[in-house]
């Protein structure tokens, strides 16, 4: 997306042909800092510090991991501890899996005098599918929201959004925000509550900020606003990323995201979750019991970052020192909940058999 009327996306392939930029998604929306990333280890950090985060991302960063790895050593070894290393790196969003997997299966067939040039080359398509399904996401989204405007002819579409499932969750468009963005480029007026997300602030300081710069009408709320807007008739439907979803539509997706549904389903709501195939687990169909909850560092809790008014980056303590802290980054939203599946074959219904009809590939496991 834009950003200062340059065009960006979130990671990409330097001019060199072997090194891979990023955003570092950690000093935004304060600093925008272009990372670069030059070995798997580098890769492994920038998933695991969050410099890069967003399933599809994530996915599309482990793609190109692998490929750097690669050039130092082509070897069935390093390719698996390759993959060893990015898989540890972060837990619950499948996409990271699935990144591997296809890159194992693009790279193990093949010859050692062949493995560089074909994993930077599946690693590209991976970053390029993302890009197309995220553009589709956005095309069946848009219907919905055009539903929504037809009924309330020159009123505001008010959108609930949580975290960050923004183009800075992918390698462009998003998820969640591409039919917000086709929507908005097509004159629809929309406006977007954003929920701030803590503890680290995925919506206040990235949804926020992608939004101001593509000049998408915005307002940033506490996390705990969204059931009051809802009951006083303020959203008209809610559209949230996701980091994995299971084989019968639960969706696991940035702490919050449960109660959010709750509270839409209490008050009529529609709750949709926008996502791109890659995000799907047919191995798994109990969201609640069988997808890992990543626990991050408490200190993320703990702690605020921002910047103070001579322009100076701080970060303060909020808890009081001694107090034990939690910190889960997910919750899964049983599928019950879910209105609808927005994803690159179209809307579905949160359940088994849409989900492996619309993608029979995937659900037998190829
Ligand atoms: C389009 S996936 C976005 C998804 O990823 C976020 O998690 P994190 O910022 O911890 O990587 C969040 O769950 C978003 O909904």
């Amino acid at each position: 997306m834009k950003v200062d009327g340059r065009h960006f996306r979130s990671i990409w392939l330097e001019p060199d042909g072997w090194s891979v930029g990023a955003i570092d998604q950690r000093l935004l929306p304060h600093e925008f800092v272009v990372a670069r990333i030059e070995s798997v280890e580098a890769a492994a950090d920038a998933i695991r510090t969050m410099l890069v985060r967003g399933a599809p991302l994530i996915g599309a960063t482990a793609a190109y991991g692998v490929a750097l790895a690669m050039r130092s050593d082509a070897s069935d070894a390093a390719l698996d501890q390759a993959c060893k290393l990015l898989i540890a790196t972060r837990p619950t969003a499948i996409n990271l899996k699935w990144a591997l997997k296809e890159m194992q299966r693009a790279l193990r067939p093949l010859p050692l005098s062949g493995r560089v040039e074909a994993a930077y080359a599946r690693a590209g398509e991976i970053a390029e599918q993302d890009v197309a399904i995220n553009k589709e996401i956005g095309q069946h989204g848009l219907a919905l929201i055009e539903a929504i405007a037809a009924k309330k002819p020159g009123e505001l579409v008010n959108i609930l959004t949580h975290c960050n499932a923004g183009w800075l969750a992918t390698v462009d468009w998003g998820t969640a925000t591409a039919p917000i963005y086709l929507a908005h480029d097509r004159g629809i007026a929309v406006h977007v509550w954003v929920d701030e997300t803590r503890p680290r602030n995925q919506g206040a300081s990235l949804t926020a900020w992608e939004l101001g710069h593509h000049g998408v009408p915005h307002t940033v709320i506490a996390d705990n606003t969204g059931g009051h807007l809802m009951q006083h008739g303020m959203v008209d439907v809610a559209i949230v990323g996701t980091d994995r979803v299971t084989a019968n539509g639960d969706v696991c997706n940035k702490i919050g995201t449960y109660l959010k549904a709750l509270a839409a389903h209490d008050n009529r709501v529609p709750f949709y979750v926008a996502l791109p195939s890659p995000t799907i687990d047919f191995s798994i169909d109990d969201g609640v019991r069988q997808i890992p909850i990543e626990q991050r560092a408490t200190e993320e809790v703990a702690t605020m970052t921002g910047r103070t008014a001579d322009g100076r980056i701080e970060t303060v303590r909020v808890v009081p020192e001694g107090s034990p802290i939690a910190n889960y980054a997910f919750d899964v939203t049983p599928a019950r909940l879910v209105t609808g599946l927005i994803t690159e074959r179209g809307v579905l219904k949160a359940e088994r058999n849409a989900l492996s009809c619309a993608f029979p590939d995937r659900a037998s496991g190829y």
